[in-house]
């Protein structure tokens, strides 16, 4: 393996770095232009750039099973590795075929394959986080990408929120000190380029709309009304299984029936990072939100805790939480503080009514209290957990649990209604449904049926 520096002198030569002005592909002018797909006319180069990404991998320590290639420029590069490791290669096509299989990845693999991914250079990150959506909504399991060039624009931050580790043979900053070094390049054009990329970091791309020309994040409660209007559904499946494999599967098969789902990640017995960020891929995919139904019921300092850390982390995935407001509006404090360092809309339901027979909150003051905090953080409270319409505008989205067609109660105090007295008489917009459907024989057919049944309702009573 050759001397990094020899390599980035190699690479400036034929022209894989230049220095001027260059406009990208944003509109911005940048003082320098880095093409490493040049390489492919120089097979000495190509290889050296592969043995040193080799390197980092083997350092890295992580046991992968194949390797997926961002195309175009890494793809000859993974083949390289692929080939010196002996191990399979996995491509993510850029368009799925529109033809045969229409399949986006190509290549052999098993559900649970641990992927690494292979790019030439990092910016944002987007193309490595894209690549692996794709590959994580297929089953496999990414959590660590090796890039040749890191342009140091918070591409590792980026990939780190979203659960994969950057290794990179080469940092910007390294390459202009070799450059300096070896007299290519002036400290002037070093520091102008440094400056450059101080000043244009990247951040994730948002869930974004474009109004009057101008791009702004759709704020969650938006976001869930839109959902809900485009899929025909107001209904909420509580997938309360205690395995997140099955819940997987399961929202691959009601995806498109519902608007959201709900789980108790505290009742997983083989909750991960990465699998969970297959749910919220698929949640993407499918179109629903993820309501992780923790019951938050703690001081402001510990539900911050509560909510970052820990096994679960949970607001680096859950759409929206569930909140008790026993505490007073401290918790709604703690927690809408800890979601400003995602880059995500977040927000929270809170708990006015439960549907469980004797339940404390049936208490005409207490739920006035709740109704109070909800109107003061309303940025981030966006409805209740409720079993009575609790405002008279349509500012608060009504999320009513305690619904099932066939029966009245279990024997542990839960009480029923059918979807059309949930939203007759109990004010809901939507339905939270659970075992109704988890028991039945044919789970897809039933989520479809309490779809049709609660949007016909919701229209009918709601005049929509
Ligand atoms: O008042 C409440 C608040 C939350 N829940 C939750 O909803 C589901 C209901 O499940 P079913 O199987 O439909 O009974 C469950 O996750 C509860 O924790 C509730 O039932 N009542």
């Amino acid at each position: 393996m050759g001397d990094l520096a020899d390599l980035v002198l190699q690479l400036y030569d034929i022209e894989a770095f230049k220095f001027g002005s260059f406009k990208l592909k944003t509109g911005l002018q940048s003082p320098i232009y880095i093409d490493l797909r040049v390489i492919i006319s120089y097979p000495d180069i190509l290889r050296s750039v592969a043995v040193h990404m080799n390197e980092i991998l083997k350092r890295s320590n992580v046991s992968f099973d194949s390797i997926c290639g961002v195309p175009y420029t890494a793809l000859p590069i993974a083949s390289i590795i692929c080939a010196d490791y002996k191990r399979p290669m996995l491509i993510r096509r850029k368009e799925a075929k529109n033809y045969g299989t229409k399949k986006l990845i190509e290549g052999k693999f098993q559900i649970n394959d641990r992927c690494i991914i292979i790019e030439d250079i990092v910016t944002s990150g987007s193309s490595v986080i894209e690549t692996a959506d794709s590959l994580r909504a297929e089953g496999l399991q990414i959590t660590d990408a090796i890039v040749f060039f890191d342009r140091e624009q918070n591409g590792e931050n980026n990939l780190q929120k979203r659960n994969i580790r950057l290794h990179r043979v080469l940092k910007i900053s390294e390459v202009l000190g070799y450059l300096v070094q070896h007299g290519k390049i002036s400290e002037e054009i070093s520091e102008n380029v440094k400056e450059f990329i101080n000043q244009n970091q990247t951040q994730l791309p948002t869930l974004n709309i474009e109004i009057e020309n101008k791009t702004i994040s759709i704020p969650i409660r938006q976001r869930f009304q839109t959902i809900m209007k485009e899929k025909r559904s107001n209904l909420c499946l509580s997938a309360d299984l205690t395995n997140l494999d099955e819940i997987i599967k399961l929202s691959k098969q009601v995806g498109s029936n519902i608007c959201m789902l709900k789980i108790h990640s505290d009742i997983l017995t083989d909750f991960s990072m990465d699998k969970i960020q297959q749910l919220k891929d698929i949640s993407r995919k499918l179109n629903f939100l993820l309501l992780e139904d923790r019951k938050f019921a703690d001081i402001g300092n510990t539900v911050k805790l509560q909510y970052t850390k820990g096994l679960f982390r949970i607001v680096e995935w859950a759409d929206l939480v569930t909140v008790h407001a026993l505490p007073g509006e401290c918790i709604v404090q703690g927690l809408e503080q800890s979601a400003q360092s995602i880059n995500e809309p977040r927000g929270c339901l809170l708990i006015a009514q439960m549907s469980s027979k004797g339940a404390f909150t049936d208490n005409e003051d207490y739920v006035k209290g709740v109704v109070e905090c909800a109107k003061k953080y309303s940025d981030f409270v966006i409805g209740f957990i409720s079993q009575s319409r609790l405002t008279t505008t349509d500012e608060f989205l009504h999320c009513t649990p305690g619904v099932h067609l066939n029966n009245t109660g279990d024997q542990l105090g839960q009480q029923y209604v059918t979807p059309r007295q949930a939203i007759d008489e109990r004010g809901a917009d939507i339905l939270i449904v659970g075992r109704a459907i988890l028991d039945s024989i044919n789970r897809a057919k039933t989520a479809e049926e309490y779809q049709q049944q609660g949007y016909q309702a919701y229209e009918e009573i709601r005049k929509i």
